[in-house]
């Protein structure tokens, strides 16, 4: 059972209460004028990964008190108790074992007395053979053709880790096999998505831990028929339909031969599943190699996480640097902005990743939490946001602490494209901390030959703050393995996060309710009569919406 300690009652939170009112007055100027060594001090190496948090707003007391907040709430224990397989996802009775997909160290991981690595490992034996089968062409689709396509139907953690993966790792994907991925509901997304596609060629994987989600299940249906429009005979779904799930008596159900189901466990989070049988997209993209190539990285950072000491763990450092924004500095909100257009749903991924876990306001004790929690997250790939949002973040009145990435080597030399948007890479972060004082203001509109009157009036609008707070995340390169690497160290930030602020990080009950109310309209809506019974603006949007379909 993980400790139920309200953080806001623990001595460091009274000591960096405090210590606030000092730096809060403090520039970023300032302390990088203090101290010549603030990047040594403030950077941690871990193989391909650089992690420099020098340009926040804090000093070494501020990371000595933030590091005592983490002893306090017993995080040290919190991490054996997950990387051991105990019950902490304690309102659904269940571990929390995404570690265990990925532990390339082979070691026993007991859940209820029993060794999770065998099963594990025959899972991934299993996608070895399948995706080796795919890619070569010895899978074939009904008519005996090599299958060109694959639909990966699944929603939340069934699509978006996938979705992600795929794309950043794009520079991996076989030729002449394509990924495509439908989630929503809305039938367009299906549509579009098999209009070019070949029933012959196309292999179906139906995401779905729980094999229920209405979605997944109502595209799942669509496709099996669009299939059998050509096929025919049902005894080809087994050809072109495979399942990735918890489930068997439901994959069943659906037609789909037990042969062709992928399974994974409880203990799996959906928002941390692509480690599991989820992946098998990516495996059959990408190749299992480089599959393992993803687990490998992201246990070089569970074994970076697990055994090393606060003031030198990323996850647990950039843990608490959102703490100290999120709690003291009152910052809402945090952009994640890759330089790195194969990363452009990395922030998407990790809305579901940090929002679904840390967006709580129940406290562990089942009382409600008084402070802040979960951070809302944003974010696009530079340069595209600087032409679109940066501007709030430069000089907009909130402050938005910000994670730039970067890889030091593109996968697409072109020209000078990389080393231009380096420049911007690095240029954002620099404007971000130093800003511009007003005098420099001044001297570059006098520069620029401007009348006295014209200064006078540019000035104030040409000032910047700055002193806006940054994590530089630079990397070799975006490899399989340093991807792995990044997706842990995020995971394992929002799980730092959730044990301080005492709250539950693995559960998603605010997910139910909309569920629940759509499952209650859904008859409504099979006949053209008015309907009451719900509040004045419900009923009339529905009834507007019967007298137009
Ligand atoms: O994989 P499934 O069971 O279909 O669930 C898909 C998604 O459903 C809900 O939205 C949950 O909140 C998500 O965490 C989950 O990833």
């Amino acid at each position: 059972m993980l400790p139920s300690i309200p953080f806001d009652q623990t001595a460091a939170h009274k000591k960096l209460k405090s210590h606030y009112k000092t730096i809060s007055k403090k520039h970023l100027r300032e302390l990088f004028a203090e101290d010549p060594k603030r990047f040594n001090k403030f950077s941690i190496r871990l193989g391909d990964i650089l992690l420099d948090y020098s340009k926040n707003r804090i000093n070494g007391r501020t990371r000595v008190y933030l590091s005592q907040l983490a002893e306090e709430c017993q995080l040290g224990d919190a991490i054996e108790q997950m990387f051991t397989g105990q019950k902490i996802n304690a309102t659904e009775d269940r571990a929390v074992l995404h570690t265990a997909l990925r532990n390339r160290s082979n070691e026993p991981v007991f859940v209820d007395g029993q060794d999770v690595m065998p099963e594990i490992n025959a899972v991934l034996e299993k996608m070895k053979e399948f995706s080796s089968k795919v890619r070569s062409g010895e899978w074939k689709g009904y008519t005996g053709k090599r299958i060109t396509d694959i639909v990966n139907i699944g929603i939340g953690g069934s699509d978006l880790g996938p979705v992600m993966v795929t794309e950043a790792l794009k520079s991996y994907g076989k030729k002449g096999l394509q990924v495509h991925f439908v989630s929503n509901v809305d039938g367009t997304h299906i549509a579009e998505a098999l209009k070019s596609l070949n029933p012959e060629t196309t292999l179906f994987m139906i995401a779905s831990k729980t094999f229920t989600t209405q979605e997944t299940m109502a595209n799942a249906h669509t496709a099996r028929q669009w299939l059998l429009d050509s096929a025919e005979d049902p005894e080809h779904i087994k050809k072109h339909f495979v399942a990735l799930s918890t489930n068997e008596e439901q994959v069943k159900e659906f037609g789909i031969d037990p042969v062709n189901m992928f399974v994974f466990w409880d203990w799996v989070g959906g928002r941390y599943s692509l480690w599991s049988a989820i992946g098998l997209s990516i495996a059959c993209y990408i190749g299992f190699q480089n599959y393992e190539q993803l687990l490998a990285g992201a246990h070089d950072m569970d074994n970076h996480f697990r055994h090393t000491k606060f003031e030198r763990n990323m996850p647990v450092m950039l843990g608490l640097l959102g703490i100290w924004y999120n709690n003291f500095f009152g910052a809402s909100t945090e952009a994640i902005l890759p330089y790195d257009q194969y990363l452009h749903r990395f922030a998407a991924y990790f809305q579901q990743g940090d929002m679904e876990s840390n967006g709580k306001s129940t406290g562990r004790d089942g009382q409600p939490v008084n402070y802040e929690t979960g951070p809302i997250i944003w974010g696009e790939p530079g340069t595209n946001g600087q032409h679109a949002f940066y501007q709030l973040i430069h000089q907009g009145t909130k402050l938005v602490p910000c994670d730039f990435i970067a890889p030091a080597i593109s996968h697409n030399p072109i020209g000078d494209h990389h080393k231009m948007l380096l420049s911007n890479f690095f240029a954002q972060t620099e404007a971000l901390m130093n800003g511009k004082t007003a005098e420099e203001a001044r001297s570059e509109l006098e520069a620029a030959g401007k009348s006295k009157e014209q200064v006078d009036f540019l000035t104030p609008f040409k000032v910047f703050e700055g002193n806006r707070p940054t994590n530089s995340i630079l990397v070799k390169k975006i490899t399989p393995r340093v991807l792995g690497s990044l997706i842990a160290m995020y995971e394992h930030k929002i799980f730092v996060q959730g044990i301080i602020w005492n709250v539950f990080s693995f559960d998603q009950w605010g997910v139910e309710l909309g569920k629940q109310l759509a499952n209650k309209i859904y008859p409504e809506l099979q006949n053209d009569w008015p309907i009451e019974g719900h509040d004045s603006s419900t009923d009339a949007l529905i009834n507007q919406y019967k007298k137009w379909r």
